[in-house]
């Protein structure tokens, strides 16, 4: 038996899966949207849970329950089987991850009950990025604090990234311990990570997911005396200021929705506020590819992932627009085609091949977890 239940509990959704790593099957997948919002799929995580169990029934055979942690922090550059003593860790980490492990946490404890006789598997999306040099990785502040307190950059999405660039290289059949590779993962949370021959050499994410990219409800980079100056001018505490940044800022901020669809129906009504919010997101993901093709020392592939890279057209072709000199092209009959295949975007025989790789966590947190659990 090779089955394993993989349980996503995001930040706003719970996604799940059945499946057979070994077979390369899926018996079952599901999303529950929009938790705790009006007219959402579920009051809470916990409910949520609950309704995810009933669907998977009482008979699912399972070997494993795989379950996606956002922040593994310094304990954790690996996936590992759960217990007391790692739920304790990840815990602690929920300050770090403030969108995310809380709900992770719900969905670990909602599924050790159901599941109490089969192992559960934490895969942690920092891990990948643990390969990152110290010049990557490390803040510029005062040492001896930053090491006590584990400030450093984490980076994320890290399962997602794995899973494609490995993807991008089969698809071009080249080894990928040769390959320069830029993978935006682009979502409701998105970054970007250089991978140099498959080692994560730099990523936009930081000690949390706030830092990098404008996203849907995350400002992303900022000065950070933004922080102080606006806590002192617009009194506001610790607690409202990380609020701010976490869940009302990025298009939601800028346009009064955080769903990328209707940033772009409001830009295509010539609205210019979501009009500005497009120019400023795609600024943003462009000064990262630029850089990240200067640390990589040039770049072969471009892998373009999750809800809006592998989606939107549109968005693609214009955040490369302006990109030829890095030898970066756009077939738009290619780019258009509407398709949930694995695709090459660019022309044939350029200097880089620019790819659509529809991510799949689910399917390497299964594979990581039955690892683990054999
Ligand atoms: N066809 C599409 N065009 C533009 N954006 C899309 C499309 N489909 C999904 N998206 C956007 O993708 C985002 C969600 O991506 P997803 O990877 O599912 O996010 P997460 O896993 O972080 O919740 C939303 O902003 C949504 O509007
Ligand atoms: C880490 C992170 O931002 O995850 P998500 O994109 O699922 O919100
Ligand atoms: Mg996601």
């Amino acid at each position: 038996m090779s089955r394993v239940f993989v349980v996503n509990s995001g930040s706003s959704s719970i996604k799940y899966q059945l499946v057979d790593p070994v077979a390369g099957e899926t018996i079952l997948s599901g999303t529950l949207q929009r938790l705790g919002e009006p007219g959402g799929d579920a009051a809470n995580h916990d409910e949520g849970m609950r309704i995810v169990l009933e669907r998977l029934g009482p008979d699912a055979e399972v070997a494993a329950v795989g379950h996606r942690v956002v922040h593994g922090g310094a304990r954790f550059d690996r996936a590992v089987v759960v217990d007391d003593a790692v739920i304790a860790e990840i815990e602690k980490l929920n300050d770090l991850a403030p969108l995310h492990n809380p709900a992770n946490l719900d969905g670990i404890r909602a599924a050790r009950a159901a599941f109490p006789d089969v192992p559960h598997v934490a895969v942690f999306d920092t891990a990948f990025h643990q390969s990152m040099p110290e010049e990557a990785w490390r803040y510029a502040i005062d040492r001896e604090l930053a090491d006590r307190h584990a400030v450093r950059r984490y980076g994320f999405h890290g399962t997602s990234v794995k899973y494609v660039t490995e993807r991008a290289a089969a698809f071009l059949g080249r080894p990928l311990g040769e390959l320069k590779q830029i993978v935006l993962h682009l979502g409701n949370g998105a970054s970007i990570t250089a991978v140099d021959g498959g080692r994560s050499v730099d990523t936009s994410m930081g000690l949390t997911p706030l830092e990098g990219l404008v996203m849907g409800t995350r400002s992303g980079d900022l000065d950070p005396a933004i922080v102080p100056y606006l806590g002192r001018v617009a009194d506001l505490d610790l607690g409202e200021l990380d609020a701010l940044l976490n869940k009302r800022s990025g298009l939601l901020g800028l346009t009064g929705t955080g769903d990328m669809r209707d940033v772009q129906r409001a830009a295509a009504e010539g609205e210019p506020r979501a009009e500005q919010a497009l120019a400023i997101w795609r600024h943003r993901v462009k000064h990262y590819v630029g850089a990240y093709a200067a640390i990589l020392g040039g770049v072969d592939v471009i892998a373009f992932t999750a809800g809006i890279g592998e989606n939107n057209p549109l968005l693609r072709r214009r955040t490369m627009t302006g990109l030829e000199f890095l030898g970066i092209r756009i077939d738009d009959d290619r780019n258009e085609l509407d398709s949930r295949a694995e695709r090459r975007i660019s022309p044939d025989r350029q200097p880089v091949e620019v790819l659509v790789i529809p991510t799949d966590e689910e399917l390497e947190i299964a594979k990581q977890a039955l690892a683990l659990a054999r």
